[in-house]
């Protein structure tokens, strides 16, 4: 399952993301394109209490009955949740048929369609978004390292993020580096990180930090 996966994002805001079966585990999955603001509709004759929560809630759609054809129209991503390997297989089917990307949760080492997409183990900090993925290898490692990584890469990466994010449209940053060439721009980009803005962001010093990065940015000596 490995050799061919190549990382992409998805943005999955306003998209149809359809998951077959709502268990605990297409729960775990959908956790992330509700919190990005995808449309979900769910088709399964069970949910857990979350979904059905979220059904009431009109967070997502819920079609209480099972797999269809046709359930796949317009979505941009197939989630093929339910633990029924033959249901996981028909849906993994009908999704490469429509060339939409498949997360498939089960493995049946005999399947015609493992799927075509999986999600990554995740950790947000802010802007920045940290995934390990094994190409279905390994999860249980992937998982792992994400924890390792949250230990190494505490909440103040999110916040360098954002202020990184804020000069780059901030207009004295953009008329000092505007005249410079594409080294030098790059050069001052990176003595930001390279002074202490990440301790004083720590530190709780905002304010502080924002002035050494504009200085970094904005003047010469880096
Ligand atoms: C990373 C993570 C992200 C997430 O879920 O968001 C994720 N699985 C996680 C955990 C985990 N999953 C499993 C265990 C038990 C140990 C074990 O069996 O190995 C644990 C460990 C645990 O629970 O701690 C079982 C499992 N997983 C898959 C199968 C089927 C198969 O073998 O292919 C089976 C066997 C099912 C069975 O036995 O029937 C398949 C997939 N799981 C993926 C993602 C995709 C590949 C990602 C990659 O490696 O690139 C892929 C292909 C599709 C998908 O689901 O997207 C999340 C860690 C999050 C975190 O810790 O933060
Ligand atoms: N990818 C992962 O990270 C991972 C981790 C652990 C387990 N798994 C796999 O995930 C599978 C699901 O586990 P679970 O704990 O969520 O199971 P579960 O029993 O909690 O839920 C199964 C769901 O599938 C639905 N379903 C059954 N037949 C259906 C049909 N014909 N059409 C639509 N929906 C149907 C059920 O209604 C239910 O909502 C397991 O079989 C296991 O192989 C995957």
């Amino acid at each position: 399952m490995s050799s061919g996966w190549v990382p992409v994002e998805l943005d999955l805001a306003g998209r149809l993301v359809v998951c077959v079966g709502a268990g605990r585990v297409a729960e775990g999955k959908l956790a992330q394109p509700l919190e990005a603001g995808a449309e979900v509709r769910v088709i399964a004759p069970q949910a857990t209490p979350g979904l059905g929560e979220a059904a009431d809630r009109r967070e997502l759609t819920w079609h209480a009955r099972p797999y269809a054809e046709g359930d796949l129209a317009e979505a941009s991503l197939v989630i093929a949740g339910s633990d029924d390997p033959a249901v996981n297989e028909r849906v993994a089917a009908d999704a490469e048929a429509l060339r939409v990307p498949c997360v498939r949760v089960d493995r049946d080492p005999a399947a015609e369609y493992p799927g075509s997409a999986a999600f990554p183990a995740t950790l947000r900090r802010g802007p920045l978004v940290l995934t390990v993925g094994t190409g279905g290898a390994a999860p249980v490692l992937a998982g792992r390292l994400k924890r390792e990584l949250a230990a190494q890469y505490p909440p103040e990466y999110g916040q360098l993020a954002e202020l990184l994010a804020e000069l780059r449209d901030a207009p004295e940053v953009q008329a000092a580096l505007a005249p410079l060439g594409d080294d030098e721009r790059r050069l001052r980009w990176r003595s930001v990180l390279d002074a202490d803005t990440l301790q004083l962001i720590r530190d709780g010093e905002l304010r502080a930090a924002r002035e050494v990065a504009i200085r970094c940015l904005c003047s010469s000596s880096g």
